[in-house]
């Protein structure tokens, strides 16, 4: 198939780049680059340098290449900044989707797979978190999300539009070898601040919050192996192409570990007893998120297979020896 991927400059949009065209499909990349890199986009696939909100050059660029599908990473992602600038939430998630939703109608294409997230069901009433359950995000970036969701949906109704929407639970690791890895400015990720930290570049690793209802007093999430997540959008866009209808999927491991496990198993792997502190809970943090990712197991025969957390953090440490200053080391 011939695909866009919008933000397929950044973290899980560059390693699924990787895994699109390694299974055969042709694609080209748009990203604004406000947080991506020119350098984890693989020689050879062409990366248009444009805002979704530009729904000339989308047009423009949906027709010059030939689009059949579209798998959407573009977004603004983090919990904390969505609380502090919820406006920069809304225009850069529900209205550029909304533009390219559009900018697809317009071009005739029909298919889409698109980046959710756990954080859409905010604070669960029990684990592990199945799709059926209850959406109560409690966060601006969660509301987006699931903003999106809906139009999503009507658009599938009204125009015969067809979707999957994957809600990923936490994404972490690199690919194997250390080619790409996770870059982010600023780093707000707990994974890549550990071994930021692990390097000798950042003073200490805060515990944000010891006083959840945890038994270790600490935030409890499923870390997921970004490869995992990159293979499964080529379920979904290959589940499109043959006609499979609209679905909702949770990708995680379906495995829970706290902060301070995270912590100290990044410890045991990069031999390193860096500082750590206590410090206050951070906005809009839910206690536990722990994924059933049941159904794409079953109905697209999706296996995690790198997502156990020390092949997840032993990939990301690789990553950040060899990148000390991400892919600012490639120029
Ligand atoms: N990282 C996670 O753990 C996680 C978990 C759940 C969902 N997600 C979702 O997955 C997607 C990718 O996350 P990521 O961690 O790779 O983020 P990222 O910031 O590394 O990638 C996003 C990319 O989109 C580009 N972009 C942003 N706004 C744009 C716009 N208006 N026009 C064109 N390009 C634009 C950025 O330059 C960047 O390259 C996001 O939609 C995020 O909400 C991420
Ligand atoms: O320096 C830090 C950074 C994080 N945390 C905690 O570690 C956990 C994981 O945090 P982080 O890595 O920032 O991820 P999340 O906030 O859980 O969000 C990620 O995972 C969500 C799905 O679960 C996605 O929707 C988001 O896009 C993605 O950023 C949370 O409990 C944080 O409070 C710390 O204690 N100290």
């Amino acid at each position: 198939m011939k695909l866009l991927v919008t933000g397929g400059a950044g973290y899980i949009g560059s390693h699924t780049v990787h895994e699109l065209v390694r299974a055969g499909h042709t694609v080209t990349v748009f990203d604004n680059l406000s947080k991506g890199h020119r350098a984890a986009v693989p020689a050879g696939v062409p990366l248009i340098v444009g805002d979704l909100r530009d729904q000339d050059l989308l047009t423009k660029t949906l027709r010059e290449h030939q689009i059949e599908g579209v798998v959407h990473f573009a977004a603004d992602s983090l919990v904390g900044e969505s609380m502090q600038q919820p406006a920069k939430y809304y225009h850069n998630n529900v209205v550029a989707t909304l533009a390219l939703l559009d900018a697809m109608r317009e071009g005739g294409v029909g298919k889409i797979v698109f980046s959710s997230t756990a954080a859409v069901y905010g604070e669960p009433a029990e684990w592990p978190i199945t799709e059926d359950m209850p959406t109560r995000p409690t966060n601006v970036y969660g509301r987006t999300k699931l903003v999106i969701e809906g139009m999503l949906a009507d658009f599938a109704m009204a125009y015969g539009l067809r979707f999957v929407s994957l809600r990923y639970f936490n994404a972490a690791g690199a690919l194997e070898g250390g080619a790409i890895g996770e870059d982010h400015t600023p780093e707000t990720h707990l994974v890549p601040l550990i071994l930021k930290t692990a390097l000798g570049q950042r003073p200490a690793v805060e515990i944000y919050g010891t006083d959840y209802p945890t038994p270790d007093g600490t935030c409890i999430r499923d870390y997921i192996h970004v490869t995992d997540l990159a293979v499964a959008h080529v379920l979904a866009s290959e589940h499109l192409a043959a006609g499979g209808e609209s679905k909702i999927y949770n990708l995680g491991s379906e495995t829970g570990f706290s902060v301070r496990e995270v912590i100290e198993r990044a410890k045991a792997i990069t031999g390193v007893d860096f500082p750590v502190r206590q410090a206050p809970r951070r906005a809009g943090d839910p206690a536990v998120l722990v994924a059933s990712s049941a159904r794409i197991r079953r109905e697209l025969g999706w296996q995690p297979v790198l997502s156990d957390l020390d092949t997840i953090i032993a990939s990301a440490w690789q990553w950040h020896k060899s990148h000390p200053q991400g892919y600012a080391d490639e120029k």
